[in-house]
């Protein structure tokens, strides 16, 4: 065991949208999180990343000098008025990155085409690269992405796709919100299936797409436990 987390809780207002969730996350693996649209998915990710509050949370792991959790939201959201180098040079020195650190990772993921161009004018599929450059120079245990890959091109999906598997396999792992079935199917190690506010958690040991499909949709439809 790596993380546990147990007892999470958030209603907004009256409307229970997490119900006493359970987690296990454990090093060296990818987390699909499946659910439909307003499931709870966005909120559970934030409420890890610590940006929301929950109701209740507890979470349980073994001591570590590094960030738990680190979010990429799906429309990312830096200062418009300063360059994508600059605003990782600026969020990376409130952590005590330093700047040869940034411009050694900038290097490495082949973005001088745009890096130095000021945020305002970038793509959505390039603001998404900025946003995977600051979860790799933040170096969480656990990268939390909502739905991540949706504006990429196919090389950039690829890059990133390769980037993301060398992390992992030092000892990290991903939570990765999506409705691409191919997605979760192709990169999870197990799916966390979001349904009436409540998680199930099983292994993606299914080598074909509409089989994991199948599983997943049927799941989806069990009507809510009372
Ligand atoms: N700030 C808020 N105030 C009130 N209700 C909210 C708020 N944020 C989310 N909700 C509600 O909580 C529920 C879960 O929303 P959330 O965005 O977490 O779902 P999701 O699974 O990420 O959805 P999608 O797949 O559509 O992105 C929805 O019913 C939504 O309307």
């Amino acid at each position: 065991m790596f993380v546990q987390v147990s007892n999470l809780n958030k209603k907004y207002r009256d409307k229970e949208v997490l119900k006493n969730i359970k987690l296990l996350i454990e090093e060296n693996k990818t987390y699909a999180l499946l659910g439909a649209n307003g499931a709870g998915k966005t909120t559970l990710l934030q409420i890890l990343a610590g940006l929301i509050p929950s109701d209740s949370c507890e979470i349980k792991t073994k001591d570590t000098d590094r960030e738990l959790f680190y979010y990429i939201p799906n429309k990312p959201n830096f200062l418009e008025y300063l360059s994508g180098r600059e605003n990782l040079e600026m969020l990376s020195s409130l952590k005590g990155i330093n700047k040869q650190e940034v411009n050694d990772l900038i290097d490495k993921f082949d973005v001088s085409n745009f890096i130095d161009e000021l945020f305002i004018t970038y793509s959505q599929g390039m603001a998404e690269q900025l946003s995977f450059l600051m979860g790799f120079l933040f170096n969480p245990h656990i990268l939390l992405l909502d739905e991540p890959f949706s504006s990429l091109d196919i090389l950039n999906s690829i890059k990133i796709k390769n980037k993301l598997k060398q992390y992992i396999s030092g000892g990290n792992s991903t939570i990765i919100s999506t409705h691409i079935m191919a997605v979760a199917h192709q990169l999870s190690d197990e799916v966390l299936l979001l349904n009436n506010g409540e998680i199930i958690q099983f292994q993606n040991n299914f080598h074909d797409l509409q089989e994991f499909e199948k599983v997943v949709l049927d799941f989806l439809k069990r009507p809510e436990q009372s």
